[in-house]
């Protein structure tokens, strides 16, 4: 059976409210999403060696929601020519996805070899994306570490990997750059700094001893802080590489930042003092670095010496180190002044903003309605807030919703008929697509939008108990794909309904 939005209770926009293509420029780009090791699969295929996540979920299925891994994941190894016929058929402009840096590089360093199966995979995507019309938006790095440089150094642990980082991008350009012009070093630095050493969820699942992680054995106060700052410098050398032998012309280089909301849980001065430091945590952690050098003062502060600092040349590189700044908005939270006490002192990296972050307001009332993941409260408004942050703060760069969506839950108990009535991803998507016009009109340089994600896929710690996609992935049927609710929306919005009749999809059905 299928719920109609109204028996479901939900209220829908109003149908003047709805978005219309023609409120955004025709050159404004819209697209999907999705990131390697969550929809290729093939893990050990044709040449690719293993990354952090092929370990983390062989060796800790149990830090896996559904003990699952990435394996075979959306399968898109084998079905890419599918994932571009949908995109042909939603009539998408462009097509965000990331390098897999093991399928390139097997033991991650350059002299481990490249893998020329894993660069024709790569080349066979975007030649049938372009040849389809599809603007490619590559993701260097979307996580997944080659397992190789973790057992050798510790990964991004050690300043030695920026070298090997910068070794495999080289490879990308070279190997992609004639045809491929957007490109985006890191996805997320401050979740994958936060999340992967602080408290450990993500893959290689680091923290300090007495925090529950797979690999209690690290430091959450100081190794976020570490690999940050390696990551940064890793970004200022790839940019420079790229601006002086590979940009041409046409080429445009960034990074994807995942950001936020904040706002003061109470409007006293101390709880917007603490959405600001929160702010500074999520956002100006990475955006201060490549705006104008360092970290912001607030981190300085409270962190101190576990904030390194960058050298004079690092610095020169790091300062206007983009040509455009990828946004990656969920959901917002109110943020929640903590004082500095003896008995309270920071676990993890993101307790230095001493601040909690509370989904519910002082009033007992969520920040927005729920969605279905536990953490994304669809609070629209906070991509305003955000857009006009960057606008009147950090000199308004070219921007991209880079990210935007949430996620079903699925243990096994959401029928595929529902799933793919998503009524609630299409009001979700709807809302924000109106407030991101609201902000363009206000000045915002916003100059496209990528639905998180394509795909149904590996949600990380989540398994498969979280389909974000605006297309279902059946993994109990081939990884069949078929269109949402969402999708089916997007192709009329992008008037693709009617350019497929009229010129053929060259991609097989
Ligand atoms: O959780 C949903 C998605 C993940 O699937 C992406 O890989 C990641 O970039 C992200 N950042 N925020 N939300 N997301």
């Amino acid at each position: 059976q299928t719920i109609s939005s109204e028996s479901a209770g939900i209220h829908r926009l109003s149908p003047w409210e709805i978005p219309r293509r023609d409120w955004f420029p025709p050159s404004f780009l819209f697209g999907a999403a999705t990131s390697a090791y969550q929809i290729e699969g093939a893990w050990n295929e044709d040449g690719k060696g293993p990354s952090t996540w092929d370990h983390f979920c062989h060796n800790f299925p149990e830090w896996i929601v559904d003990r699952s891994n990435g394996d075979v994941a959306a399968d898109s190894y084998h079905m890419y020519a599918e994932d571009v016929r949908l995109l042909k058929e939603m009539g998408m402009d462009a097509y965000r996805f990331s390098i897999s840096w093991p399928r390139i590089l097997p033991k991650g360093t350059l002299a481990g070899g490249i893998n020329e199966k894993g660069v024709e995979y790569y080349n066979k995507l975007i030649d049938l994306l372009l040849e389809n019309g599809i603007e490619p938006y590559i993701t260097i790095f979307h996580w997944d570490t080659p397992q190789a440089l973790v057992d050798a150094y510790g990964g991004f642990l050690d300043e030695e990997d920026y070298k090997d980082y910068t070794d495999f991008a080289k490879v990308c350009f070279e190997k992609f750059g004639k045809t491929v012009k957007n490109w985006l070093t890191f996805n997320e630095p401050e979740t994958f700094c936060s999340v992967s050493y602080g408290t450990g969820v993500l893959a290689p699942g680091r923290c300090s001893p007495g925090v529950s992680c797979a690999v209690p054995t690290g430091n959450s106060l100081s190794e976020p802080y570490i690999v940050a700052h390696n990551l940064l410098r890793a970004h200022a050398e790839t940019v420079d590489i790229y601006n002086k032998y590979h940009k041409g012309a046409d080429g445009r280089i960034g990074l994807a930042l995942n950001v936020f909301g904040r706002v003061p849980y109470t409007n006293t001065f101390l709880d917007q003092q603490a959405q600001e430091r929160s702010m500074d945590k999520c956002l100006g952690w990475f955006l201060e670095p490549v705006v104008r050098g360092d970290y912001p003062f607030s981190m300085r502060v409270s962190a101190r010496d576990r904030v390194p600092y960058f050298k004079e040349k690092e610095q020169e590189k790091l300062v206007g180190s983009y040509d455009m700044i990828g946004i990656n908005y969920y959901t917002s939270t109110f943020s929640k002044h903590i004082d500095l006490s003896p008995n309270n002192s920071p676990v993890l990296n993101t307790d230095d903003a001493y601040a909690s972050q509370e989904t519910k307001g002082p009033d007992g009332n969520a920040i927005g309605p729920p969605t279905g993941n536990a953490w994304i409260n669809m609070y629209p408004k906070g991509l305003h807030d955000i857009l006009m942050t960057m606008k009147n703060k950090y000199g308004n760069p070219p921007m991209y919703i880079t990210e935007n969506g949430m996620g079903d839950i699925d243990k096994g108990d959401l029928p595929k008929p529902v799933a793919l009535e998503d009524h609630t991803r299409l009001d979700y998507i709807q809302r924000h697509l109106s407030v991101l016009k609201q902000s363009i009109d206000l000045g915002a340089d916003v100059r496209g939008y990528f639905a998180w994600s394509l795909l149904d896929n590996f949600e990380w710690s989540s398994g498969y108990t979280e389909r974000f996609g605006i297309v279902y992935v059946d993994r109990e049927n081939g990884c069949e794909r078929t269109m949402k609710r969402s999708a089916r929306w997007l192709q009329e919005f992008n008037g693709a309904a009617k350019k497929v009749e009229n010129n053929k999809i060259l991609t097989p059905a």
